[in-house]
C-alpha cells in the first residue's frame, strides 16, 4: 500500500431514533467507512419498531406538557431504553454483530436558544442577573448506559447536549451528515426532512468553500399539526393522512395560509429550531378556531394545513437562502405524502422535487443512518455539529460514550 493511502476499515454501526411524530423507533444497521469527504455507508437493514401503545400515549402526554412524578419519569425513561435496546437486538438478526450504537433517544422537551419564557416558571432562583437564559435545553429519554448494558454494545447517546452547552440550538444535527453523503459537485441541493417537524439542509455545489456556505434550520411544522388534526377529525380512527388522500379531496384556504405564515417563527432568521412545544395541540386549536371563519370542512382543513407545511418550507428557502437550490430531495415520513409532495412541486415550480431514495439514500432511514454516522464520528474524534445549522460558536464532539465493560479490577 502507498504510504499516503489510508486503510479502509469499516465499522458496523446501529443508528436509533424516535422523532417528534413518536410513531416508533427507526433502526438502521449500517456499514460505515472513511471519515468525511471519503465517508461511505451501506445500509444493511432498516426497520421501524412501533412503540407499545401505552408507552406511546405516555410519551405524547409528556411532550404535551402533562405533569408527572419523577418516579414516572424514571419509569418512562427506562421503558424507552429497553424498547430501543430491543430494536438494536432485532435489527442485527441475520447479520454479524454491530460494533457500536448511536442512539438519539426520544425527544420529550426542546427549548430553543433564547426562549426561556417557554418554561413559564418562577425563575427567581436562577443564578443569572436576568431570567432570560440565552441557552437552549433539549431532553432526550432512553439512557445510553442502559442500552449499552442491555445490548453489550458501546453506545453513544445524548447528542444534542454539547452543542447546546456552548450556545447552539443542538438541532438540527443531520445537516453535517447530509453534507458528506448527499453533496453534488455541480448542483446546489436542499435536503428536506418532513417528520413531525420539518428541517432543511442547504448544500451548495461541492467546490471552493462550500462547507462554510451550508445552511440548516427547522422549517416549522412537518406532519405534527396534520397528524393531530387527522386524529381529531376522524375521532381517533386514523393517526395520519395516508398519501395525503384526505387533504387532496379538499381545497386549501389561501387567505388562512397567508394569515398563518405571518406567525413569528416563520420570520425568524436561521439558525433556528422548534418542536411540538410550539407546533402542537395548542397551535392546532387556534388553527381550528381560525378555520371557523371560513366554514371549512374536514378535507379543506387538512388541505390548508398541508399547504401551511409546503408554503412554510418554500417561503423559508425564498427568504433565507442565498440562492434557490437546483434540486430538492425529500426524506422522512412526509415524503410519502403524495399530495404534500405535489404541492411542494407546484410551489417550487422548475426546481425538481425528488426523494433521497432517488439518489441512493433511504428516505425512511436517513435520520437513523445519520445517528449511526454521528456515533462513528464521535468514536473517531470528529465533530458532529455544523455551527451554521445549530448556531453554535464552534464545532464540538457530539454525544456521550457509554463503553460496554463489565468486570472487576482485582
Ligand atoms: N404513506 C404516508 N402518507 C402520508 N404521510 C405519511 C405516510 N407515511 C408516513 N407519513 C407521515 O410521516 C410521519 C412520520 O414521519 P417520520 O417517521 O419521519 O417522523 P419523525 O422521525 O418522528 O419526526 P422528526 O423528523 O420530526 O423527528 C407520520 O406521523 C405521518 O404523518
Ligand atoms: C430536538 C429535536 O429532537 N429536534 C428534531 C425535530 O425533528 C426534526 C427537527 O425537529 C430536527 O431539528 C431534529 O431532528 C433531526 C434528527 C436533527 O437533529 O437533524
Amino acid at each position: 500500500m502507498h504510504p499516503n493511502e489510508k486503510a479502509t476499515i469499516s465499522t458496523r454501526v446501529i443508528g436509533l431514533i424516535s422523532g417528534t411524530s413518536v410513531d416508533g423507533i427507526d433502526a438502521a444497521l449500517v456499514e460505515i467507512s472513511g471519515e468525511e469527504l471519503d465517508l461511505k455507508i451501506e445500509l444493511l437493514a432498516g426497520e421501524t419498531y412501533p412503540y407499545p401503545a401505552e408507552l406511546r400515549e405516555r410519551i405524547l402526554a409528556l411532550c404535551a406538557g402533562a405533569a408527572i412524578s419523577m418516579a414516572e419519569l424514571a419509569l418512562i425513561d427506562d421503558a424507552i431504553a429497553f424498547t430501543f435496546a430491543q430494536a438494536a437486538q432485532n435489527i442485527q438478526n441475520g447479520h454479524q454483530a454491530a460494533h457500536l450504537i448511536g442512539s438519539h433517544g426520544q425527544t420529550v422537551y426542546h427549548r430553543p436558544v433564547g426562549k426561556w419564557e417557554i418554561a413559564k416558571q418562577n425563575t427567581s432562583y436562577f443564578p443569572l442577573p436576568t431570567p432570560r437564559s440565552p441557552l437552549g435545553y433539549s431532553l432526550q429519554l432512553g439512557r445510553g448506559a442502559l442500552i449499552a448494558h442491555l445490548t453489550g454494545i458501546t453506545t453513544v447517546s445524548n447528542f444534542r447536549a454539547a452543542d447546546i452547552a456552548i450556545g447552539g440550538h443542538g438541532a438540527p444535527l443531520v445537516p453535517r451528515v447530509d453534507a458528506y453523503l448527499l453533496s453534488h459537485p455541480e448542483e446546489g441541493r436542499c435536503i428536506q426532512n418532513i417528520g413531525g417537524i420539518g428541517n432543511v439542509a442547504y448544500i451548495p455545489p461541492r467546490h471552493g468553500d462550500w462547507l462554510s456556505k451550508i445552511r440548516g434550520w427547522d422549517t416549522g411544522p412537518g406532519n405534527s399539526l396534520l397528524d393531530l388534526a387527522v386524529q381529531h377529525l376522524s375521532a381517533g380512527a386514523k393517526t395520519y393522512d395516508e398519501n395525503g388522500n384526505w387533504a387532496a379531496s379538499g381545497t386549501p384556504c389561501y387567505p388562512l395560509v397567508d394569515q398563518w405564515l405571518k406567525q413569528e417563527y416563520f420570520h425568524l432568521p436561521p439558525p433556528k429550531s422548534t418542536g411540538r412545544e410550539l407546533f402542537g395541540l395548542t397551535y392546532l386549536e387556534q388553527c381550528f378556531k381560525d378555520a371557523q371563519a371560513y366554514q371549512l370542512n374536514a378535507a379543506d382543513i387538512l388541505a390548508t394545513l398541508t399547504e401551511l407545511t409546503a408554503a412554510s418550507i418554500v417561503h423559508s428557502y425564498q427568504t433565507f437562502l442565498p440562492e434557490m437550490p437546483q434540486r430538492v430531495l425529500l426524506c422522512g415520513g412526509g415524503s410519502r405524502n403524495l399530495y404534500l409532495k405535489q404541492r411542494l412541486q407546484l410551489l417550487l415550480a422548475s426546481v425538481p422535487v425528488l426523494t433521497t431514495d432517488e439518489v441512493g439514500l433511504s428516505a425512511d432511514f436517513k435520520e437513523a443512518i445519520a445517528f449511526a454516522v454521528l456515533a462513528y464520528w464521535r468514536n473517531l474524534g470528529i465533530p458532529g455539529n455544523l455551527p451554521t445549522a445549530t448556531g453554535a460558536p464552534g464545532e464540538v464532539l457530539l454525544g456521550e460514550i457509554h463503553q460496554y465493560w463489565v468486570g472487576s479490577r482485582e
